[in-house]
């Protein structure tokens, strides 16, 4: 109920527009059925039959006002037309359903996907890929699913009260019998409604965690294959895979057992109150006929109300997943305070910066001058600290306290996409996207050309193997980047950081894949950009710190210039 109710609130207006189409299709089909009775009664001619409880006189003399004589062809042809008719209104209704339920999918996945992409740094890089990836699929189509059988379970449930009422004008004593025996039914079978709520809800939890895994296992698949322990993933994955099997298997299993259940005791309860009021109550039959209809129609809504009400329960614990996946990154959000745009014309300055990562201190009082239109490197050893002044750079994390300016202003009160816009990053680990060098190089930013794709990969000093691809810029690099070199798919990584004309360029082991021939040209690129263009490099390279115009050393939380240090760390 509870995700039925969030459902509607969340999409109300789309809601409203998926049940009016169901309740006008419930609708039609009830009078398709519903007229099926007192018109074939007249078209055998029993005018002592269902034609005495009004409906039959009433439709009579409503086709002789629109003059139609209730002839048997003629009410035959009405049936058949109305059949047809039903038949549209249904598809029209659901053609409305389909486009809510893909509209509900995609805006689920899009508003995880913002969040996400909102979130701080830290919080983003604790989320698995293959979790990502899993919401964003599975779990998003899965609670799509659940919005429209919540819609349904509500346009039947309408549908239900609407015949009730109804009903109870035609037999007050058939239509309670119905509803009594009806939430006996309901109450009888809702176990099997519970079961395949928690088989839901486990394949929730197995497949995040079954997908978690596996792209995590694809991703490092190379060497685990080359050292033949690939079979360890594969027996794993195996496991997760039966318990997920199992979880489907009981899923299929109680929706199979409702619809069985459901058929049988309907027809029990059928024929025991046939019995009854024929027997028993001695009930002339065209009376009897009528509380059967009232009984089955009645009874049959309920029931198709339940099974619905199973689907969503079998879903929702998707939508639930998405949800609190989107609200955990929303809370974790960055901070968007700073609102003055920035300009890098004097330079950056770290100032007495601190930072840690929970209880492991990495800067304690990190201090450092980067001029513009200077190339600074950075070196230090592993885990000193130099990823993280970078991301301190982009604002992608933020100091305890201390201060990083540019251009003298705090970037705290810097807005920080525009700052974000005048950067180029090169990172660490160079990953391509499966798609052409040129969209590699143009990706997020649809302003740039093929012009600066070229010119771009031209500084990167990555002109001349691109050119010399199959089909040049349009080559597809393949998965992350597979189909190139290490040293390829840096140069690439370093076109995409340039194709925007940044004006602070940030690069994380920008040559450790190249050999020495491209890593002087990058070299000499980046001194040459350097006149122009304000850059910081990490990296252990000779070539780079040669290049350099400062070098620091970063060790023990803070940075001291190479002059000033003894030896080389
Ligand atoms: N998101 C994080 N949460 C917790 N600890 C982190 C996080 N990122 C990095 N660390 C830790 O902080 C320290 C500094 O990491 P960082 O990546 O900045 O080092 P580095 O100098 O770039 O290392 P390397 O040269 O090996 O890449 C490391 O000990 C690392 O384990």
């Amino acid at each position: 109920m509870r995700t039925l109710f969030t459902y509607i609130m969340v999409f109300p207006r789309r809601s409203a527009f998926v049940l009016f189409a169901l309740l006008i299709a419930g609708i039609a089909e009830g009078l398709s059925l519903t007229a099926l009775l007192p018109l074939l009664s007249i078209a055998v001619g029993d005018s002592g039959g269902s034609g005495d409880s009004g409906i039959g006189k009433f439709m009579e003399a409503t086709l002789q006002d629109i003059g139609i004589e209730p002839t048997l062809d003629a009410i035959l042809i009405i049936i058949v037309g109305g059949m047809f008719f039903k038949g549209l209104v249904l598809l029209l209704a659901n053609r409305q359903v389909g486009y809510t339920v893909a509209h509900v999918a995609t805006a689920l996945r899009l508003d995880l996907i913002e969040a996400l992409l909102a979130s701080r740094w830290p919080y983003y890089l604790r989320q698995p890929v293959g979790s990502l990836a899993n919401s964003i699929a599975t779990e998003a189509y899965r609670a799509a699913n659940g919005f429209e059988h919540s819609v349904n379970v509500l346009a039947l449930a309408i549908q239900v009260m609407v015949y009730a009422i109804v009903a109870l004008f035609i037999s007050w004593e058939a239509t309670l019998a119905s509803l009594v025996i009806g939430l006996f039914l309901l109450i009888a079978l809702n176990r099997l409604v519970s079961a395949t709520r928690r088989a839901g809800t486990k394949q929730t939890h197995l497949l995040r965690h079954l997908l978690t895994y596996l792209s995590d296992v694809l991703s490092s698949v190379k060497s685990l294959k080359a050292m033949a322990r690939d079979n360890v993933a594969d027996a794993i994955l195996h496991e997760q895979t039966q318990h997920l099997e199992k979880a489907t298997r009981k899923e299929v299993m109680n929706r199979a057992a409702l619809t069985a259940l459901q058929e049988p005791i309907l027809a029990a309860l059928t024929a025991s109150g046939l019995y009854i009021a024929l027997v028993v109550w001695e009930l002339s039959l065209p009376e009897v006929m009528l509380m059967v209809f009232l009984l089955t129609r009645i009874l049959g809504l309920l029931n198709k109300t339940q099974r619905r009400h199973q689907q969503l329960a079998a879903q929702e614990s998707a939508y639930w997943a998405l949800r609190k996946a989107a609200e955990d990154a929303r809370a974790a959000a960055e901070r968007s305070s700073g609102t003055i745009q920035p300009t890098l014309q004097k330079g950056i300055a770290l100032q007495h910066v601190k930072f840690n990562y929970g209880q492991k201190i990495i800067f304690e009082d990190l201090n450092m001058e980067i001029p513009v239109n200077s190339f600074t490197a950075v070196m230090g050893p592993s885990g000193a600290g130099k990823s993280t002044l970078l991301d301190l750079l982009c604002g992608l994390t933020e100091p305890q306290s201390g201060e990083v300016r540019i251009d003298t202003i705090s970037l705290h009160d810097i807005n920080l996409r525009q700052w974000r816009h005048m950067i180029g990053y090169v990172s660490q680990d160079t990953i391509l996207l499966h798609d052409t060098v040129m969209n590699n190089i143009l990706v997020g930013e649809p302003s740039l050309t093929v012009d600066d794709a070229e010119q771009a990969l031209r500084q990167a000093g990555a002109w001349d193997f691109v050119n010399a691809l199959p089909e040049g810029l349009q080559t597809v690099v393949g998965e992350r980047g597979g189909l190139l070199s290490g040293g390829q798919r840096q140069r690439v990584a370093i076109a995409r950081a340039l194709a925007h004309s940044p004006s602070f360029l940030i690069l994380d082991e920008p040559t450790s894949a190249l050999d020495p021939e491209s890593e002087r040209t990058i070299c000499e690129t980046l001194q040459k950009l350097a006149k122009s263009l304000t850059i910081i490099a990490v990296s252990h390279q000779p070539a780079v710190i040669n290049a350099a115009d400062r070098v620091f050393i970063l060790s023990n939380g803070v940075a001291e210039p190479l002059s000033q240090t003894p030896q080389n760390p």
